[in-house]
Parts: C-alpha cells; sequence; structure tokens
C-alpha cells in the first residue's frame, strides 16, 4: 500500500469526539450541516474523478453507510453522475432509516439503491467506500465484516482504486484500530483536520494516500478544543531548531557525553557518538571503561574519549558542566551497575544537564520502574528515554494494562506523566510524548529503518540536539523525524551508519540550502 502522503496536511490531528465538536460548533456558528456534507462531497468527488482520470475509468460503486458517512457518498454520487461518470450506489441500511443531512442526500439522488450486502463489484472501474466514518462506535457486525472482506479481495484481485471516505470504514478514527475488519483504501480524504486513527497502525495502513480537505470548519474552531496531538512535521520544531551561528564556536554548540558499554559491546555507543555530532553538537565525548579506551579510541576520530569506570568514573567525567546532554544505553548492559550509571546521569546539579535513556539503561530498571521514574522526575533538565515495544512493555506495564489507555498514543502520554520524561515509544509509527500532554505521531517511516543500530542513531541525534539545548519534546520529534528523513533519503538496503552519514542531506533539506 502507498505511503501516507503527507503533503500540506495540517499540523494539529483529532480525536473524533473532538472532529464532532468542531462540526457541532461550526453548524452552531450558522454553517449548516447540509452545507458540510456538500463540501466534504465535493472534496471526494474531485478526489475520485481525478484518479478516474488517470486510470481511464467511467464506472463508480458508492457504497453508503447509514449514517453521514453515507450522506457524503450520496452527495458524491450525485456530482459524479453531473460529471458524465456512470454512478451505481448501494446502501447498507434501508433509505427510511436514514436521518438528517444523510436523509436529504439520500432523496437528492436521482438513480437507483441496491442493497450493500448483496452489490457485486465486477464492472466497477473505482469504489467509494461511504460506510462508516468518525462515528463507528463498535464492531462491524458480521455481514459488514463480510462486505468490507469481499471489498477488499476485490480489490487485490482487480487492481482497481477504492476511495475511502473520511477514513476507511472499520478503522477506528481514535485509535486506529480494525474493528473486526477495515476497508483498505487507496485514497483517503478526510475533513478539516487528520484524525489520530489516520496515522497510528494499524489504521495507517489502510489509508493509502491520505488528503485532507478544508469544508468550512474554521481554524479558530481549534482554541476550544484544547488539541495537544500534531503530526511530526518540520512546522512542528523548525523554528526551534538550532543552528550555527556566525559568532558561535564548539563550546556554544553543547557537548554531548556518550556512555559506551564494556569491551565486547562499543559499537552502538559509537554508533550514538557519531550521530550526536552529525545532529549538530559542538563536541561529543565517550566514555568508556578502561577495558574497552584502546578499542573505542582506535576507531573514533573526531569523537573524544575518555577513561569512565563504574558510576564513580561517570561521575567524575561529568562534574564539567559543559558536557550538557548525556546519552546512556546502547551496548550499556543489563545491570546494576547500569542502574547506577543512569542515577548518576539524571543525579540533581546545580546546573541543567539533559539526557537520553535507550536500550539498557531501560531494561535494567525493568525489575523496579519506581525507580527509574523518581531517578527521572529529579533530574535537573530535560530526560528522553526511547523505547521501542517490547522495552516499553517491561517498563510501563501500568500504562499497557490500563484499561483507559487504548492506543499507542494513550500509553506514551500515561508513560510521559508517570515518569515526568518526554517518552518516544518506536516503531513505524513513533510517538513522542511530554509529559505536558504533548504528543507528536510521525506519519510515515521506511521499512529499511528496522535495522541493527537504528535505535543507537536515533538516541544519539536526540542528544546531539538536546546538548545544544533545544527543548525536549521538540527536540525529541525533530531527531525522530530527522532519522526516518535521513533513512529515506538512502533508501533501500540502508544500515546504521548510512542514517548518520546522510544526516547533512537532512540538514541541508531543512536549511533550504
Ligand atoms: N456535520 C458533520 O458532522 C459532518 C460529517 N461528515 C461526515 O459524517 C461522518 C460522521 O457521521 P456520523 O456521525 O453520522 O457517523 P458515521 O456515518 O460514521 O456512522 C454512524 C452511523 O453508523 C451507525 N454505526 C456506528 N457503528 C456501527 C457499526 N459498527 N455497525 C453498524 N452501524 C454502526 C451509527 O448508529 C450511525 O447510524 C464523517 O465521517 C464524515 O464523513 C461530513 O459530511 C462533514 C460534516
Ligand atoms: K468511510
Amino acid at each position: 500500500m502507498p505511503a501516507v502522503l503527507t503533503v500540506d496536511l495540517p499540523l494539529e490531528v483529532l480525536t473524533t469526539d473532538q472532529m464532532a465538536r468542531a462540526d457541532r460548533l461550526t453548524i452552531e456558528g450558522g454553517v449548516p450541516a447540509m452545507t458540510l456534507m456538500e463540501n466534504a462531497a465535493l472534496a471526494l468527488a474531485k478526489a475520485t474523478s481525478q484518479i478516474l482520470q488517470r486510470t481511464s475509468g467511467r464506472r463508480v460503486l458508492v457504497l453508503c453507510g447509514p449514517g453521514n458517512n453515507g450522506g457524503d457518498g450520496f452527495v458524491a454520487a450525485s456530482l459524479l453522475r453531473s460529471q458524465r461518470y456512470k454512478v451505481r450506489v448501494a446502501s447498507l441500511a434501508r433509505l427510511e432509516e436514514l436521518r438528517g443531512p444523510a436523509a436529504r442526500a439520500a432523496a437528492a439522488w436521482p438513480g437507483a439503491v441496491t442493497s450493500a450486502l448483496e452489490c457485486e463489484f465486477e464492472g466497477a472501474d473505482l469504489v467509494v467506500d461511504a460506510l462508516f466514518g468518525t462515528g463507528l462506535a463498535r464492531d462491524l457486525d458480521a455481514d459488514a465484516c463480510d462486505l468490507v472482506r469481499r471489498l477488499n479481495r476485490w480489490r487485490r484481485a482487480s487492481g482497481q482504486n477504492v476511495v475511502s471516505v473520511d477514513i476507511p470504514s472499520g478503522v477506528d478514527g481514535t485509535t486506529g484500530a480494525v474493528r473486526g475488519a477495515a476497508v483498505e483504501a487507496d485514497a483517503t480524504v478526510t475533513f478539516f483536520r487528520v484524525k489520530t486513527g489516520h496515522l497510528l497502525l494499524p489504521g495507517r495502513l489502510h489509508c493509502g494516500a491520505l488528503a485532507c480537505a478544508h469544508i468550512g470548519i474554521r481554524p479558530s474552531a481549534l482554541e476550544t478544543l484544547h488539541v495537544s496531538t500534531f503530526i511530526n512535521a518540520p512546522a512542528l520544531w523548525r523554528s526551534d531548531l538550532p543552528l550555527p551561528q556566525i559568532e558561535g564556536h564548539k563550546y556554544s554548540r553543547g557537548h554531548a557525553l556518550v556512555v559506551s558499554g564494556g569491551a565486547s559491546f562499543t559499537g552502538a555507543a559509537r554508533l550514538s557518538a557519531a550521530a550526536a555530532l552529525r545532529a549538530g553538537a559542538g563536541l561529543v565525548t565517550l566514555a568508556s571503561p578502561s577495558d574497552a579506551l584502546t578499542v573505542n579510541a582506535s576507531a573514533l576520530t573526531s569523537v573524544m574519549v575518555r577513561p569512565a569506570d563504574g558510576a564513580r568514573g561517570l561521575a567524575a567525567v561529568l562534574t564539567d558542566e559543559r558536557k550538557n546532554a548525556v546519552a546512556l544505553g546502547p551496548g550499556l548492559g543489563v545491570s546494576e551497575e547500569s542502574c547506577a550509571k543512569v542515577e548518576t546521569a539524571l543525579a540533581p546539579q546545580a546546573y541543567r544537564r539533559a539526557a537520553v535513556l535507550d536500550a539498557d539503561a531501560l531494561s535494567s530498571f525493568a525489575h523496579d520502574p519506581e525507580r527509574l521514574w523518581r531517578a527521572t522526575r529529579a533530574a535537573p533538565g530535560p530526560v528522553v528515554m526511547t523505547p521501542h515495544a517490547g522495552e516499553f512493555a517491561r517498563l510501563f506495564a501500568c500504562c499497557e494494562n490500563d484499561g483507559a489507555c487504548r492506543s499507542k498514543l494513550d500509553k506514551a502520554r500515561a508513560a510521559a506523566r508517570a515518569s515526568g520524561a518526554v517518552v518516544v515509544y518506536k516503531g513505524p509509527d513513533t510517538v513522542v510524548a511530554a509529559p505536558d500532554g504533548r504528543a507528536s505521531i510521525l506519519p510515515s517511516a521506511t521499512p529499511w529503518l528496522a535495522t541493527a543500530g537504528s535505535g543507537d542513531a536515533l538516541t544519539g541525534i536526540i542528544a546531539g540536539l538536546l546538548a545544544q539545548r533545544m527543548e525536549g519534546f521538540l527536540a525529541a520529534s525533530c531527531a525522530v523525524w530527522m532519522h526516518a528523513r535521513a533513512a529515506e533519503i538512502y533508501g533501500p538496503g540502508l544500515i546504521a551508519d548510512d542514517i548518520i552519514a546522510s544526516l547533512p542531506h537532512v540538514w541541508r533539506e531543512l536549511c533550504g540550502r
């Protein structure tokens, strides 16, 4: 399935409840519901017609559901028919069951309406999926599941396009979960703002190319919605991006300290260190156990190496106040000593030091997460934690099993609240959540990123941005995006070293030169 198109999507991401409130406020403000529906259908008909022109198709089947999503389908059917497309309409509900604008839209459709459950897809060049939108309130029943599965099979076998109205039917607009079965669309046209279910997996994989249309809801409606979820795109953090200043020097660009593992586990920390430098830290030092000093020193040039044995050795290196960001975890080893090193790195200080905790720095606390939260809450500067799904489950079992946490986004937010740290919940739909409730979702990432050392590179990029004093949530979001973009630029065959090597291209794009 094609990746989500992120071009020109507005930054704010809504839950289905927030979207319903925006609709309600707009209608109360004097815009008729029918006008919103007509605007939605116009955008839908335009997108559909563009695909049909590309594929030289003429025959459209519109599947309409029992609510306003179906209403959008009826209006779009009328519009497409007026453009001389050959349009069939099939409805899941009996027409007399429809209410409000959907009933009016159905009444205005001049053609026949057949039963969706019995409809044949053969002969269609494109199917419009207007079965369920943001009003999906429960799992699809067996008949609807069967219809959706038949549609998906037909699409795969025929190679024809399916366009979903608002969200692929069966995808939960808030959590991205599949409720029984869900349409696999080639394109999805949503309205006003993207919903969290478009970006979170598996929902995102069902959307195809995602477009967001303006339908007459004013952006001022956002003011009352208290939106705190955003697409992770440059517009979110570009104005805070640290750029070298002409009057600056390496010390003004910050000094990141990366903690190396023992002699047999040094590569991971070296990747992090190199990534921190490429992310723009003025200086990077690798704190290395004595037994790994030679191997580390012989493999590094622009990264400095200092001996540091155990938590005490680390404490000694950290007495230098200029080392304002510390990263630990990659190759560190799961042990009590690692716990002590993390506590040393997070120990309250008179000066502000940021920290990134990854991999073994997190897993070492799996038996006692509260001990880690005590340290992260007391830390003198921003703390960013970067668990993948396995580490998250081990460390944040309380958030995993909390019934109120229905999605990856909910879980990441709960984890950030519990720990007082920025949580980067990694995966193809990486969520960054801050303790104050802000969150970002990465809209697309190449599967080539799933490679050894990829997480170590991300840890380093975050450390590099934190060393340059970028705010914790924005630094983590920016690093996640840069990491994904670097991998996208490099393309197939990517290994972790290539992510680091591609960072200058990412900077060039961000700086516009
Ligand atoms: N003013 C508005 O609210 C606007 C809404 N629009 C469209 O309206 C949609 C939302 O409309 P609705 O709130 O009517 O919701 P939907 O059309 O998404 O679906 C709700 C209907 O389906 C039923 N239903 C929910 N889950 C079901 C299930 N699992 N099995 C069977 N029936 C189920 C509900 O009882 C209700 O009748 C949006 O997705 C969008 O397409 C657009 O027309 C723009 C304006
Ligand atoms: K739909």
